[in-house]
């Protein structure tokens, strides 16, 4: 259960609830329903919030309302339909190290959410048993994807969303679907893991998206590559960062200094 969410609206019945308790309802007849974050019952007017507009079935009169209120329902950053166009320069902040805008901050913090409120970030110990193997020669404080029920959304980003960057940069290497056994958000903390020894990753390439702000949210960390002595320190939530996993590109985490720093890592087609 969402905690902030206090609102169904079906198309049929409008149930208010602050979810005090958690449980299952039985709620005959039930055919849409919308889960709606309590925040925008405050920012816009309810009579406005409707699902009901001349030649429209409900689905898109809701859609269509929450456009002209400008509620914004994108989870796409705004410049991904540049940065995927052939033509667009492709960022390299170090060798084949490419960065683009993939995800809208709003996104970031949904995931940083979701993380947080599910809570059982590993021991960073290298005994980890959500590992086939039962062993992490390089391990994080982290939580995979398959913890908390998104593995097959996250894949079928992987394949709609940064297949397509991956296309033009690292070319003659293509899977349908791509594969990612290791899909994961990792928490650095002075406190807690604070940084991450020189390793290589077990994939293909791998993609690094920085989930919150440097300078605001923590200080320190970022990214270096050690062949090149090149440093990626200054990400921007929603920038995904793609480098080869193996052999070249022998990197490390980088010391964060103060709060925390949080990254959504998969390591692809490995
Ligand atoms: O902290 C970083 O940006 C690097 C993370 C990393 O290398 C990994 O999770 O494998
Ligand atoms: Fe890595």
């Amino acid at each position: 259960m969402v905690p902030d969410v206090n609102l169904i609206i079906t198309t049929d019945i409008l149930l208010t609830r602050t979810f005090h308790f958690r449980g299952l309802w039985n709620v005959p007849y039930l055919t849409n329903c919308y889960l709606i974050n309590a925040t925008l019952l405050k920012r816009y007017d309810r009579r406005e919030l409707t699902f009901n507009k001349p030649n429209l079935d409900p689905d898109m009169a809701f859609c269509s309302n929450l456009r002209e209120l400008d509620v914004f329902m994108y989870f796409i950053h705004k410049d991904y339909k540049d940065a995927i166009k052939p033509e667009t320069a492709d960022r390299q902040p170090c060798p084949d190290v490419y960065w683009w805008p993939i995800a809208t901050e709003k996104f970031c913090q949904a995931l940083i959410n979701i993380m947080e409120s599910y809570g059982k970030w590993s021991s960073g110990n290298n005994d980890d048993d959500r590992l086939e193997g039962g062993y992490e020669a390089v391990p994080t404080r982290d939580i995979h994807m398959t913890q908390v029920g998104f593995d097959n959304h996250w894949l079928y980003f992987l394949k709609k969303y940064v297949q397509p960057l991956q296309q033009k940069v690292f070319l003659g290497y293509y899977h349908d679907p791509p594969r990612s056994l290791m899909n994961f958000v990792v928490r650095y903390r002075p406190d807690e893991q604070a940084s991450l020894r020189p390793h290589h990753d077990t994939s293909t390439f791998t993609i690094n998206i920085a989930l919150n702000q440097v300078g605001i949210d923590y200080e320190g960390g970022g990214c270096r590559f050690i062949r090149y002595n090149c440093s990626v320190i200054d990400t921007k939530p929603g920038w995904i960062m793609m480098h080869p996993g193996k052999f070249t590109h022998y990197h490390e985490g980088l010391t964060v200094t103060k709060g925390t720093r949080y990254i959504m890592v998969s390591f692809v087609d490995p």
